[in-house]
């Protein structure tokens, strides 16, 4: 017997309807399993679940300003050479005051000479003033160039580390099932690009306001006090004026990077599915759909650019109503010969100083609004990504403390005759449901594990058939831990607003394979994204004898990345993450040694994991060739003049694909033709029906190095003939990895040595049965 099933219950799964509200009332999202206690109606239907918008910009100076220490702060702190360079960025911008305080005087002392109609000491001033514009502009343009220099260092940086967190613990999947933040990508981008630019010119230009607002200050306050004193009182009162009328500009622009955003995601939306839409003709609907986004856009930037125009108002005749003030009040002391010609000059110059220094909140309000629209998204996002992953550390930790593998494996020991389970029947309270805990295993313990618990199940075996209620009478033949191992598994839907499979158990031997069979919706894919992790909330254990590397997942639709055909074959590049994990591993506090601790879904391959060369152009080819691809490197590979001028030049490579159109075998290719075509790129998206999609997908699983334990296939073959599909099970089987598929052709149960089945009850819950398939067709299939 192949599968052994643990216990027999009958039924359907269904809901105890709860009376509590739809979601948690905490502004702060809630992704830990114990969030199903917020659910209620198994049927709400989704528009009553608030999606998580955003919950629009704060103005509130204390939040930005929080947000902004948590963004800013890091970069400096675990930099050092980036705090030498703002050093020295901060030492010219210094420079640059002190290049104006000298031109102050020196234009002091020129229009007194020129006054004075005195030509000598005019031409020396004037060689005077020359020989200051060549020392002094180099120090404006040095700051400048190296402040941006800085800037981009730190975006890339600070887009580094956001993207390592958003592509690390799946955390780009959790955000987009959760709809925490909108548009993560622009987030990423240019968000984080207005960020840094800003944020650093906006310090520096501060700092420089402040030097210089002390140092002109001195020069103002020395030709006339009273004159400084009208300019403090002015500046004060023009800058709370001005931050009352900015308020509304902070959340324009905040919703304005939103639109704009959305927008730019439904175009692109429209160039991913070109070809459905075009088959939809569906032209009009998505112009009327981009045109509502565009309008949006609009609409926004129009009370962005009103609000805009009336502090242009305030800020214009501030500006310009106080520029005759120091003229006016000075001349006095000029006639009455109190003061030179060039003090007059002097003083206008101090005295814009001072007022550019004290008016900067007023004439950077709106760049101050925008800055804090972005501080705002871009901390809401990075507190979104943060929570994400300590959700999942605690996830982790939960696992931990759940019941050791090893017990279950006893556990399982107890009724592995069994052969058919059925069940489903229990009713599940939605708030019952603490969360699935998933394990994978080390791959380093996996051996020292399964020969482990095939003497636990040895032993155990024989004293506890007696208490299986299974309809089965035979004993199984497999020994040792099983390689998927599902205890009183329930799985719910994200949020947890609806039970799909209750009470699952289920054994999977090494080299097994279960088929998932069911009506559309009744949760087949569900049950791998648990399996996968992918979905954690319901109940019950899931083991995998494996590390989560080791297991590898086929959808329906294969996602194409961008690159070459030698980028498909070899998606993910598992054996250069294993490369890397090793590195990343042996020097982590996780003691190699601990081989019998199972680890959490977090846990990746142990730093024993062997380095894995990449498959050779020749195993790509034969791989292809062996999942009917071959014609696509006949097709991509260059024709004999193309061949003969990549030779030429050494490059061997093409970028443009040259279609030969041909269906001869790539073993007739050279090695230099053929490096060319798998080097192609072309959009595969688009360019490969599906059908060569899926076989690109097993192409994956056939190259992946090491060889995956488990594979999870999701209507893999769905878009292939019957020949090809048994063709690909065939060599699946004969390569040993071991597979769950979902699938609906009743064909598939030639290629599987166990069928789960799923039915509906008829009262909205589900039914599962899990029974062997006949071995001899699976062996009869694999000849
Ligand atoms: N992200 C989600 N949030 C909430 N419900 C979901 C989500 N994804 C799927 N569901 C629901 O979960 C149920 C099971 O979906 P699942 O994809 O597992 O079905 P399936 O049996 O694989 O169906 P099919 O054969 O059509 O692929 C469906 O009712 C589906 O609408």
């Amino acid at each position: 017997m192949l599968l052994m099933p643990q216990k027999a219950l009958r039924g359907s799964a269904r809901l105890t309807r709860s009376t509590r509200p739809l979601r948690p009332t905490q502004k702060t999202w809630r992704w830990s399993p114990t969030s199903v206690a917020g659910a209620t109606k198994q049927s709400a239907p989704l528009a009553l679940v608030p999606k998580k918008k955003p919950d629009g910009p704060s103005t509130d100076l204390g939040v930005i300003l929080g947000r902004l220490s948590q963004l800013a702060l890091p970069y400096w702190q675990e930099e050092k050479s980036a705090r030498w360079k703002l050093a020295g960025v901060v030492g010219l911008t210094l420079a640059t005051t002190a290049v104006s305080v000298v031109f102050n005087f020196l234009g002091r002392d020129f229009f007194t000479a020129l006054s004075d109609k005195d030509e000598v000491a005019f031409k020396y001033q004037l060689m005077k003033y020359l020989a200051g514009f060549a020392l002094g502009i180099p120090v404006f343009v040095f700051k400048s160039y190296f402040q941006s220099k800085l800037a981009l260092e730190w975006r890339q940086w600070m887009t580094e580390r956001l993207l390592a967190e958003y592509l690390s613990e799946r955390t780009f999947y959790g955000l987009q099932q959760s709809a925490e933040v909108d548009n993560p990508d622009q987030r990423i981008t240019s968000d984080v690009a207005t960020f840094t630019d800003t944020a650093l010119g906006l310090s520096l230009t501060l700092l420089n306001a402040a030097i210089d607002l002390v140092s002109f200050s001195g020069i103002l306050f020395t030709i006339y006090p009273p004159l400084f004193a009208a300019l403090v009182l002015y500046s004060v009162g023009g800058t709370a004026a001005s931050v009352a009328l900015g308020k509304n500009l902070v959340t324009l622009n905040f919703n304005q990077e939103a639109r704009e955003a959305d927008f730019r995601y439904g175009l692109v939306r429209v160039r991913e599915n070109a070809e459905s839409i075009a088959f939809y003709d569906g032209d009009q609907d998505e112009r009327a759909l981009l045109k509502l986004r565009l309008q949006a856009a609009v609409e926004n930037y129009m009370g962005l650019i009103t609000a805009s125009r009336n502090l242009d108002f305030f800020t214009s005749y501030y500006r310009y109503l106080i520029q005759l003030l120091p003229a006016a009040v000075v001349a006095p002391l000029f006639f009455q010969g109190k003061i030179d010609f060039g003090v007059i000059n002097q003083s206008q110059s101090a005295f814009n100083h001072i007022l550019n220094d004290v008016s900067l909140v007023i004439y950077q309000i709106e760049a101050l609004a925008g800055f804090s629209a972005v501080v705002d998204r871009l901390g809401e996002f990075d507190e979104a990504v943060v929570s994400r992953r300590a959700q999942q550390q605690q996830l982790a930790e939960r696992a931990k403390a759940g019941a050791p593998a090893d017990s279950d494996v006893a556990a399982a020991a107890a009724t592995s005759s069994a052969p058919v389970v059925v069940g489903g029947d229990d009713e599940t309270s939605l708030a019952a449901l603490p969360g699935i805990e998933l394990r994978f295993q080390a791959a380093a313990a996996a051996d020292a594990a399964s020969s482990a618990a095939a003497a636990a199940t040895a032993a155990t075996a024989s004293a506890s058939t007696s208490t299986s209620t299974s309809t089965h009478t035979g004993s199984s033949s497999h020994h040792g831990r099983p390689l998927l191992q599902v205890r009183d598994l329930t799985v719910a839907t994200p949020r947890g607003r609806n039970v799909l499979l209750t009470g699952l158990d289920l054994d999977l031997m090494s080299g097994q394979s279960l088929l998932v069979m069911g009506p559309s919706g009744a949760g087949k894919t569900s049950l791998l994204r648990a399996v996968a992790g992918l979905w954690s909330e319901g109940r019950g254990s899931i083991d995998v004898g494996a590390a989560r590397d080791d297991v590898m997942f086929l959808p329906q639709r294969p996602y194409m990345v961008l690159g070459s055909l030698r980028d498909q074959a070899l998606y993910p590049r598992r054996h250069t993450q294993q490369q890397e994990g090793s590195t990343a591993t042996a020097s982590s506090s996780a003691p190699a040694s601990d081989s019998s601790s199972t680890s959490s879904t977090s846990t990746s391959s142990p730093a024993a994991a062997p380095l894995v060369p990449p498959p050779s152009d020749a195993e790509i080819l034969s791989v292809l060739e062996l999942v009917q691809l071959g014609h696509l490197v006949t097709r991509y590979a260059p024709d004999a003049e193309g061949e003969a001028a990549g030779t030429a030049n050494g490059n061997g490579a093409s970028t443009s694909a040259t279609t030969r159109g041909g269906h001869a075998s790539p073993s007739s290719l050279s090695a230099a033709a053929a490096k060319a075509a798998l080097d192609t790129s072309a959009d595969w998206a688009s360019s490969l029906s599906l059908g060569e999609q899926q076989r690109l997908g097993w192409a994956r699983l056939l190259l992946a190095r090491p060889q995956p334990a488990l594979a999870l296939l999701d209507e893999a073959t769905s878009a292939l003939d019957q020949d090809t599909e048994a063709r690909l099970y065939k060599v699946l089987a004969q390569s040993g990895i071991s597979y769950v598929s979902v699938g609906h052709r009743s064909t598939l149960r030639d290629f599987h040595s166990a069928l789960l089945q799923l039915r509906p009850d008829g009262a909205g819950g589900v039914t599962w049965e899990v029974r062997p398939l006949e071995a001899a067709q699976v062996a009869a299939a694999t000849q």
